[in-house]
């Protein structure tokens, strides 16, 4: 993972550094733990921001969905956290994994945790299935190179195993990728990648380019994997029924940011940030009577808005919102959101905290 290239500028007003950072209490049972991390993308135009000071904790067999808008920064998150980035990002802070730092690894020390330490599904996975071998081919081969000391019959047991899991019958398992439909490659390269019980899996959108039965299939075989060998899930989705159904907790993101972070029924419960409250309001459920949506379009992470990057789209805007970045603040135990109606009152200077009218806004963005 390349480290620190093209630094972006510090914002003047840096928020101080995550006060979780000198607590991070790292015990033996934590998987990831994330600390500031930033990862930016060079660009004609300058470094798009996509990852902002993030900061999450993950444990063994928890799971945590990541939710947001289109180009808020999820899957940069995602990939960003096994070290999958494209050669023009670069990055900084911390990603301990397992008690290492992934940060400023060696991409070859990196590609050996992929597989047994890591797997990613991703949106669309990448055809990687190469069409003269047999799927069962496959899976020997990816079996024998991460976990060597398996038996033939052992190795034969967990493929077979894996592909029923996706609804790939054992009759098949001797036939060419060319043998099967486009869903069916894509759930056998799903097995592949469950077959090697990875600790940790990012699912990213693994929903929107299957239909809905292997919706059920894959969210059922990561249930299975939590349970059976303590797999950590991120999830990345834009499906909140599907957070609230198999994840643990929720972290919100919006511009690069955690807004929002917690037990996923006290967030989706008791929202504590405005954005998740716009958020859970745009989506379609059996109760609604009207569609509503966010006003406004996420900012451009070359440029974002200062202060609360939320500002301008957010019907609770105070003075204090685009003068100063917010910090974390927990609302309930374990729930955090970063949003100066939670204060820290004695951060907001006197007369800060009375609301921004939307005309008032468009000046203060301007001054
Ligand atoms: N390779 C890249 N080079 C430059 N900018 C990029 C690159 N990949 C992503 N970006 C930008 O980074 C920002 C975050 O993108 P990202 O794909 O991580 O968001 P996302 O929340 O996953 O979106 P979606 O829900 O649509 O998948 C966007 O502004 C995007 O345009």
């Amino acid at each position: 993972m390349s480290a620190d290239r093209d630094r972006p500028p510090e914002p003047e007003d840096a928020p101080p550094a995550d006060s979780r950072s000198e607590s991070s209490a790292r015990t033996s049972t934590e998987l990831l733990a994330v600390r500031d991390l930033r990862i930016w993308y060079g660009t004609d135009r300058g470094p798009v921001r996509a990852v902002d000071r993030v900061s999450l904790d993950l444990a063994p067999g928890q799971a945590l969905g990541l939710v947001g808008e289109s180009g808020c920064g999820k899957s940069t998150l995602g990939r960003g956290l096994l070290g999958m980035l494209p050669p023009a990002a670069a990055t900084d802070g911390e990603i301990r994994f397992q008690g290492r730092n992934l940060i400023g690894m060696s991409p070859a020390r990196l590609r050996s945790l992929h597989g047994p330490a890591h797997g990613m599904i991703f949106q669309e996975p990448l055809t990687r299935l190469d069409p003269l071998m047999r799927v069962s081919e496959h899976f020997e081969e990816t079996l024998h190179t991460h976990q060597p000391d398996l038996t033939r019959d052992e190795a034969r047991h967990r493929a077979l195993s894996a592909l029923r899991g996706m609804g790939i019958p054992p009759t098949r398992y001797r036939s060419y990728p060319h043998e099967f439909s486009g869903g069916m490659r894509q759930r056998i390269m799903i097995a592949l990648t469950l077959v090697l019980r990875p600790a940790f899996v990012v699912a990213d959108e693994p929903t929107t380019a299957l239909d809905v039965l292997v919706e059920a299939q894959i969210v059922r075989i990561l249930a299975d994997l939590r349970r059976n060998f303590a797999t950590a899930l991120l999830l990345i989705t834009h499906n909140l029924g599907i957070v609230a159904e198999s994840c643990d907790r929720v972290a919100v993101m919006y511009a690069g940011r955690i807004v929002e972070e917690g037990d996923v029924r006290q967030v989706f419960g008791a929202p504590a940030h405005p954005y998740t409250r716009e958020l859970l309001a745009s989506t379609i459920s059996l109760a609604t009577t009207e569609l509503h949506y966010i006003p406004g379009a996420p900012p451009d992470l070359v440029d974002p808005p200062p202060g609360c990057r939320f500002h301008p789209r957010c019907p609770e805007a105070m003075r204090v919102c685009p003068a100063r970045d917010p910090v974390d603040v927990e609302v309930d135990v374990g729930h955090r959101a970063a949003c100066w109606l939670h204060g820290p009152e004695s951060l907001v200077p006197p007369g800060m905290d009375a609301r921004l009218t939307q005309g008032a806004i468009g000046v203060a963005d301007e001054a």
